[in-house]
């Protein structure tokens, strides 16, 4: 189950960074190929590159889905490859959709793919949330404090990253650690959710190219099991196992002033 994985590669791999495959064909050099199959090949380099250091891959399944069923034929060939790894797997979909339907969505990931965790929009309420915990050892990641500039919109204003982690919560304990969040680096009021929070891992996203500060972030978070995400950072930089590990090493150098 995802909460124990994840655990392990904090300790095994010393690391909480999720890799973001966010493989955008048109970022990807004509090197690794000419057709749809650049993007497995360009998927197979970074993760040959950067495992043993990764903690967990998150695909977000747009970059697929933009190129039709060539590009989910992509994805689900990654997904296979990443479980020759041993490395969790979460797929950013952001589902949220009544009872059966969302039923039907969780068979994909669940059933078919058997992938670790996915990511949720909890707009429409628990019934909306818990087909998905129905599966066997499956996990899910409320979207809770997104880390775009208009979670100013609805979010913040309306306190809802307070009423979602409080159900985060309450499903977290309900369904034995197979609950967590999305939370974004980009905003302050991440420390609002400290009191509301126990175990439940906070994928955090907005570190890297949205320009969160890290060390911000570790001063709200430490006490936290985090998992900061980082895709355009890593993946299309220069040197991708390089821009992980000083990202992993960042993470933990700050961790380590909180803890001692
Ligand atoms: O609030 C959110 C929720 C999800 N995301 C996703 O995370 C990655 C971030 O990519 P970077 O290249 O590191 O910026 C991407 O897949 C987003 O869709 C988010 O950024 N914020």
């Amino acid at each position: 189950m995802f909460y124990n994985r994840y655990l392990k590669n904090v300790d095994l791999r010393n690391s909480r960074v999720c890799v973001g495959l966010d493989s955008d064909i048109e970022k990807i050099s004509d090197k690794f190929g000419v057709n749809e199959e650049k993007i497995f090949n360009f998927n197979k380099y970074i993760i040959d590159s950067t495992y043993e250091n990764t903690n967990t891959y998150k695909l977000n399944i747009a970059f697929y889905e933009q190129i039709g069923y060539k590009g989910i034929k992509m994805m689900e060939k990654t997904v296979e490859y990443i479980k020759s790894t041993d490395t969790p797997i979460i797929i950013d979909c952001k589902r949220g959709d009544i009872g059966n339907t969302a039923k039907a969505y969780a068979k994909y990931y669940f059933d078919h793919l058997q992938i670790d965790s996915i990511t949720v929009n909890p707009y429409m309420g628990r019934d909306s949330l818990i087909p998905y915990l129905e599966f066997k050892d499956s996990h899910i990641f409320i979207l809770s404090l997104t880390s775009n500039k208009s979670a100013q919109d609805l979010i913040i204003p309306n306190k809802l990253h307070i009423k979602t982690s409080k159900l985060a919560n309450e499903l977290n304990r309900l369904f034995e650690n197979r609950v967590g969040i999305v939370a974004g680096a980009t905003q302050e009021c991440i420390e609002d959710l400290d009191e509301i929070t126990e175990n439940e891992i906070y994928l955090i996203p907005g570190i890297g190219a949205q320009g969160g500060d890290l060390k911000a972030l570790i001063k709200s978070t430490y006490n936290k099991n985090i998992l900061i995400n980082s895709s355009r950072g890593i993946i299309f930089s220069e040197d991708p196992k390089k821009s992980l590990i000083t990202l992993k090493n960042n993470i933990n150098e700050e961790i380590d002033i909180y803890e001692k």
